[in-house]
């Protein structure tokens, strides 16, 4: 079966949406050093196109989290596959995602860095589900804000297929799906 996708962010409005995050960052971190974390797989993309505006040096980390799989729906539990190998004690750390959805993969972090000791942590996010939400977790850098579609490319999946997609795409599935 083939899936019907629809276009929602062309990759030129993705660009031009990048370049405004990255300097909004810049100028808030231009006097402390930033620590940037992306998180595995989603964010691969963005990330890498984010950092490349930034007119900072970060230094750059990554996580891998897991709770969709193959499915529409998180499980509701975040598995860490990955996690930093360096200690982000004493550090100003901006979490970057593909999507803050349920907010479960963020809300996991803060907690597991709440013990860490930060200096502080901001969530950047290229896209924002906010009436999936089921935790108080609010991303402080939104590239969209997004219906309550499920949604695919520039590094989103949906069961592994179309993160190398440019621009991003809503999935019509079929109803048995
Ligand atoms: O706010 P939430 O409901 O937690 O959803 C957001 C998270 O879910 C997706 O990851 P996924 O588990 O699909 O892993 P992946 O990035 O490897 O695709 C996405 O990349 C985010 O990390
Ligand atoms: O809409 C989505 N698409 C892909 N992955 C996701 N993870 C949470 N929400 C989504
Ligand atoms: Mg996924």
């Amino acid at each position: 079966m083939t899936d019907r996708l629809r276009e929602i962010f062309s990759a030129e409005q993705i660009a031009q949406r990048v370049r405004e995050l990255a300097e909004q960052i810049s100028r808030d971190y231009h006097d402390k050093p930033l620590v940037i974390v992306g998180v595995l797989k989603g964010a691969f993309i963005f990330l890498a196109d984010l950092v490349r505006e930034l007119s900072i040096e970060p230094t750059i980390e990554f996580v891998r989290l897991s709770s969709y799989g193959l499915k529409k729906e998180s499980n509701g539990e975040v598995e860490m596959i990955l996690d930093v190998k360096n200690s982000l004690e004493g550090k100003h750390v901006l979490v970057v995602e593909d999507i803050v959805d349920t907010g479960l993969s963020i809300k996991s972090l803060s907690h597991r860095w709440a013990e860490v000791g930060l200096a502080s942590l901001r969530v950047c996010t290229l896209l924002d589900k906010p009436a999936r939400r089921k935790t108080d977790i609010e991303a402080d850098y939104v590239g969209f804000s997004i219906d309550d579609l499920f949604v695919v490319g520039f590094g989103l999946d949906w069961a592994e297929k179309y993160r190398h997609l440019h621009g991003i795409y809503v999935v019509e599935f079929d109803a048995d799906e």
